[in-house]
């Protein structure tokens, strides 16, 4: 009889795996649109590029403005979803119990989304976060950003964990990538942001779940370094 255990810690990515910010982002790329004289554009054209940020979320956006000069805008974006952020968007359903089973079972929870950290931290008072969350390290925390494995790694010595006692749950193909590469154990979170093209079984993730309540169980967690 196997003995599952709940990892001693978790990363986890923001946009897409912890929280549906979606709502948040298609707000302000449609106010950007009708100050443009642009029809509104519908949420589901945009979400499959949430987790992708905001140089992608402009181009589904604004398809047809050259990249140099929506290169122009990204600023604009990021200071109108600021004054946006956490009013449409929430946890997905099911997110909260599951970091409350981690808490109960003793896992230190932290977050390496690539999104500025000085957004990621302003969202953490409003969803109550802000004391649980053990570390933050934002895209712009150190030089690189995932797919590189540094800001995974960086987020486990902060917590005082292996990497190899800690996983990392994330809904985009560079989240497995930067995962693997810091010899985290991978968790795919299906419930996330992905291209209608893109193949999460072929991320080579340890384990893909499609609810965050799976989590909740110490089974659903790859098989951890001993630790
Ligand atoms: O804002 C981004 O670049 C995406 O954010 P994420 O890494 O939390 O999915
Ligand atoms: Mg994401």
């Amino acid at each position: 009889m196997p003995n599952f255990r709940f990892p001693r810690a978790v990363l986890f990515d923001l946009d897409g795996t912890l929280v549906d910010s979606a709502p948040d982002f298609i707000a302000v790329i449609n106010r950007m649109r009708a100050e443009r004289g642009l029809a509104a554009m519908a949420l589901a054209d945009l979400r499959p590029v949430v987790s992708k940020g905001a140089r992608a979320m402009l181009g589904a956006g604004f398809s047809d403005v050259p990249v140099a000069e929506r290169e122009a805008w990204v600023q604009e974006f990021l200071d109108r979803y600021e004054a946006e952020l956490g009013l449409h968007g929430k946890p997905f359903e099911g997110v909260e119990a599951m970091l409350a089973a981690l808490e109960a079972n003793g896992t230190t929870w932290g977050i390496v989304t690539n999104k500025p950290e000085y957004l990621a931290r302003k969202l953490m008072p409003l969803l109550g976060w802000e004391t649980r969350c053990a570390v933050l390290v934002g895209g712009d925390t150190l030089p690189v950003r995932k797919p590189d494995p540094l800001p995974l790694q960086h987020a486990a010595t902060a917590i005082g964990v292996l990497a190899g006692h800690c996983a990392y749950v994330g809904d985009d193909e560079r989240d497995i990538v930067a995962a693997r590469a810091a010899g985290m154990p991978a968790v795919v979170a299906l419930w996330g942001y992905r291209l209608h093209e893109d193949d999460p079984f072929a991320w080579q993730g340890d384990v893909l779940v499609h609810h965050p309540s799976e989590l909740c169980q110490a089974q659903a967690w790859p098989r951890m370094a001993n630790g």
